[in-house]
C-alpha cells in the first residue's frame, strides 16, 4: 500500500436503543422503530489501489484485530459486506481499478453491534473519495440501503431514529455523553434468526411505536432516565436462542447499571452506566463473573463514517 492510494475510514458500532419490531411484512422484513445510538468503538477500513492486477479480483480483502475468533468469522469472499460496497461505487465511477481492502476490527461479528453494516458504510465513503466519485450524501444513502437495514445510519452516525425496515433516518437531538459497556459474547447470532424466532414467539405483534419517555430522557441528557426507557422486542427471541444471556444482563445490573438490554439481535449485551466510575464497576464485575467473553467499554453518541487518512494526509 502506498500513502497516496490508499483511504483509512474509521467508523463506529451502534446500539439500539429502542427496537419496536412489527408483524413481518409480505417481503420478509419487519417495520421498525428504531433508535440507533453510535458508540465509540471503531472500525477502521482501508482501501487501496491493488498493485498489481493479475490473477485477482476486483476486491482483495484482510482483516486484523484484536477480536479473538471473531476476526476468524469475518467472510473474506464477495459476500463481505465492505467488498459488496465497494462494487456498488465502482458502478458509479469511471476509471474504478481493482482495490484491496483491510479490515481492523474492534466491533463483535454478528454480535448485534452491526460490525459488517459499519465496514460497509466505511467502505463506500473510502471508495468514493478514492475513485472520486463525488457521491452526494443522499446517493450514499441510497447505496446504503441496498446493502442492508443498518448499513444507512454508521454513515451519520450520532442518535437517529429508522423507520421502515430501519433505513428511512432522522436525527434525534441527543446532548447528552454516555457511559456504556458491552459484554461480547463467545459465537454470535444470525439477524435473520432472531427475527423469525421474534414471528414465533409473537405472531401478534403491533405496529411499532415510537417512545416519548425515552425522546425525553435523550432531550434532557439523564442516564438514569435513559437506562429506565431502553426497550428491544427482540431481546426475548434473542433470549430464547441464547438463555445464558440472562445471567449476563444479570450480572449488569447487580453492579450498578441504570439499564441493562441486549443490542439489537444480539447477543452482545449492552450496560448503560451512570457515570465513569459505574461503568469500571460494571466492567469489572461483569470481567470477574465469566458469563461473557469480555467487556469492553464505551461512550457515546459519537460522529458517523469519518476519513482519518487519504491521499495528502
Ligand atoms: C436487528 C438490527 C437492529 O438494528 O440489527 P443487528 O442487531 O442485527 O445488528 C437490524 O434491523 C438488522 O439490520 P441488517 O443486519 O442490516 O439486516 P438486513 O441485512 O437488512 O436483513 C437481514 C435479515 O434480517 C431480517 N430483517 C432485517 C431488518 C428488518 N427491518 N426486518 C427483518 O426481518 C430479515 O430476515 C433479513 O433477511
Ligand atoms: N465486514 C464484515 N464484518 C463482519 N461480518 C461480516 C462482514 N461482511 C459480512 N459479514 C457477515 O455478516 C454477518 C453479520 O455480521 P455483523 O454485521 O457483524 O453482525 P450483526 O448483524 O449482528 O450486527 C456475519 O456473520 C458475517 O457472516
Amino acid at each position: 500500500m502506498t500513502a497516496n492510494t490508499a483511504v483509512t475510514v474509521r467508523v463506529p458500532a451502534k446500539v439500539n436503543l429502542q427496537l419496536a419490531v412489527g408483524p413481518a411484512r409480505e417481503d420478509g422484513y419487519h417495520d421498525l422503530v428504531n433508535v440507533f445510538h453510535a458508540v465509540s468503538l471503531f472500525d477502521e477500513v482501508t482501501v487501496s489501489e491493488a498493485r498489481s492486477r493479475a490473477g485477482r479480483g476486483f476486491v482483495r480483502l484482510s482483516v486484523a484485530g484484536d477480536l479473538g475468533s471473531h476476526t476468524e468469522r469475518v467472510p473474506l469472499d464477495d459476500t463481505n459486506l465492505a467488498a459488496r460496497a465497494a462494487r456498488l461505487v465502482a458502478r458509479e465511477a469511471t476509471g474504478a481499478g481493482p482495490v484491496d481492502i483491510h479490515l481492523n476490527k474492534r466491533i463483535p461479528v454478528a454480535g448485534g453491534m452491526a460490525g459488517g453494516s459499519a465496514d460497509a458504510a466505511a467502505a463506500l465513503v473510502a471508495c468514493d473519495r478514492l475513485w472520486h466519485t463525488g457521491l452526494s450524501a443522499d446517493r450514499l444513502l441510497e447505496l446504503a440501503a441496498e446493502l442492508g437495514s443498518d448499513v444507512p445510519f454508521p454513515l451519520v452516525g450520532a442518535t437517529a431514529v429508522g423507520t421502515g425496515r430501519g433505513e428511512v433516518l432522522s436525527p434525534v437531538p441527543s446532548p447528552g455523553r454516555y457511559e456504556w459497556v458491552f459484554a461480547l459474547a463467545e459465537g454470535g447470532l444470525s439477524t435473520a434468526a432472531v427475527f423469525a424466532e421474534y414471528d414465533r414467539l409473537r405472531p401478534d405483534a403491533p405496529e411499532p411505536r415510537g417512545d416519548e419517555r425515552l425522546m425525553a430522557a435523550l432531550a434532557a441528557g439523564d442516564a438514569r432516565r435513559l437506562g429506565a426507557a431502553l426497550s428491544n422486542d427482540l431481546q426475548g427471541a434473542a433470549l430464547s436462542l441464547r438463555p445464558d444471556l440472562a445471567d449476563t444482563l444479570a450480572t449488569g445490573r447487580a453492579a450498578g447499571a441504570v439499564g441493562a438490554i441486549v443490542s439489537g439481535s444480539g447477543p452482545t449485551c449492552a450496560f448503560l452506566a451512570e457515570d465513569e466510575g459505574g461503568a469500571a464497576a460494571v466492567a469489572a464485575a461483569l470481567e470477574k463473573s465469566g458469563v461473557c467473553e469480555r467487556a469492553v467499554r464505551a461512550q457515546g453518541d459519537v460522529e458517523g463514517a469519518t476519513v482519518i487518512r487519504r491521499p495528502g494526509l
